[in-house]
């Protein structure tokens, strides 16, 4: 018999206010509190499932956890830095976190659905993106990531598998698992080098190959090789493995395919830089970015307003 509104198992006091003006305290939620719906995916420790929230019928992304598994595979750290980083980030451009709870077998996050999947699918269905819808989720991205950073977060792990896009077909950035957040050091300024852990090798920074530290320089690299893929239609650095692939990063080996606009091309070269401190938006100059001519047109106020263009 599914739980209705008012309905309480737990220790509330079934007879509370249901008038919407009472403040109810927000209650730790359990799997009862929702209707399982379609998977929507899997990951190396998760499966995604659709679910109803039976007290306020909005819809959510339950990511399910195996404890066992999650021990298992010493994951329980990055379960953590997920939790805890998703809660404290607040952006149109960052998918939401709203609550977390266990059960004996699993871990349960209730995050933001975001009906229309992963960014790489659409790279994947349509070849690639004319430049203007480039330009839109390029901007997108980029003020996400402007977020991020300037709450001290470093993404690290930043691809178009884990860019998703909502029911506007705006993007909300995930997997924040392996993210860093950036300790405030002795005198006041963050540290601003995180260590060990590696990305995806195609958009793994040079800097995390050679000295094994990320920082914030090390999303605008990601951001280089997502706005090429957008236009190319495949990544900049690919190699049959991912030896090759991190050789070919090492040695800044890539290529424009002809027809790739100039603006652009010029954009991605500013950001497909070896030194971290030279990249176009480095050490908190994000907004020189913004003014880069490949930009030109964007009203980065209209940006989580306006309706997203048709992608064709
Ligand atoms: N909030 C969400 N809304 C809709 N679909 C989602 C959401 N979060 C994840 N998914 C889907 O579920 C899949 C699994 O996501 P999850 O974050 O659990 O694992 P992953 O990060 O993709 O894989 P891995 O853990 O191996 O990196 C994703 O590929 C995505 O398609
Ligand atoms: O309920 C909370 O919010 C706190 C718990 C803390 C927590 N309990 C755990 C048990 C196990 Cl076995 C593993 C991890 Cl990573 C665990 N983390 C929790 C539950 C779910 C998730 Cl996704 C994260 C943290």
């Amino acid at each position: 018999q599914p739980l209705t509104a008012g309905d309480t198992t737990s220790s509330d006091d079934s007879t509370a206010p249901t008038s919407s003006t009472a403040a109810v305290p927000v209650r730790k939620r359990t799997l009862a509190d929702y209707r399982l719906g379609r998977t929507l995916g899997e990951g190396s420790y998760s499966t995604v499932v659709a679910g109803v929230d039976l007290s306020n019928k909005r819809d959510y992304a339950i990511k399910v956890l195996d404890k066992r598994h999650i021990i298992r595979e010493k994951k329980v750290k990055y379960v953590n830095i997920e939790k805890n980083t998703l809660y404290k980030l607040d952006h149109p451009g960052v998918v939401k976190l709203y609550s977390t709870f266990q059960d004996s077998s699993s871990l349960y996050y209730v995050l933001e659905l975001c009906q229309n999947g992963e960014l790489l699918t659409f790279i994947k269905r349509l070849g690639s993106f004319d430049e203007n819808c480039t330009r839109f989720y390029a901007a997108q991205i980029l003020t996400a990531i402007e977020y991020i950073h300037h709450r001290g977060v470093i993404h690290r792990d930043l691809k178009p598998e884990n860019i998703l896009l909502d029911h506007r077909m705006y993007i909300k950035l995930t997997d924040f698992g392996t993210a860093k957040m950036l300790e405030p050091s002795e005198d006041g300024t963050e540290s601003d080098r995180a260590n060990s852990f590696v990305g995806t090798a195609e958009y793994v920074s040079p800097e995390l190959l050679t000295e094994k530290a990320a920082c914030k320089s090390s999303d605008l690299w990601a951001l280089g090789c997502i706005i090429y893929q957008l236009l190319a239609g495949r990544p900049p650095f690919k190699g049959s493995n991912e030896y090759q692939t991190f050789q070919k990063i090492v040695k800044l080996e890539y290529s424009f395919p002809a027809g790739f606009p100039a603006t652009a091309m010029d954009l991605v070269s500013r950001l497909l830089v070896h030194d971290p401190n030279e990249r176009l938006g480095a050490n908190n100059t994000i907004d020189k970015l913004k003014q880069h001519p490949f930009f030109d047109g964007v009203e980065w106020d209209e940006l989580w307003t306006q309706p997203a263009p048709r992608l064709m």
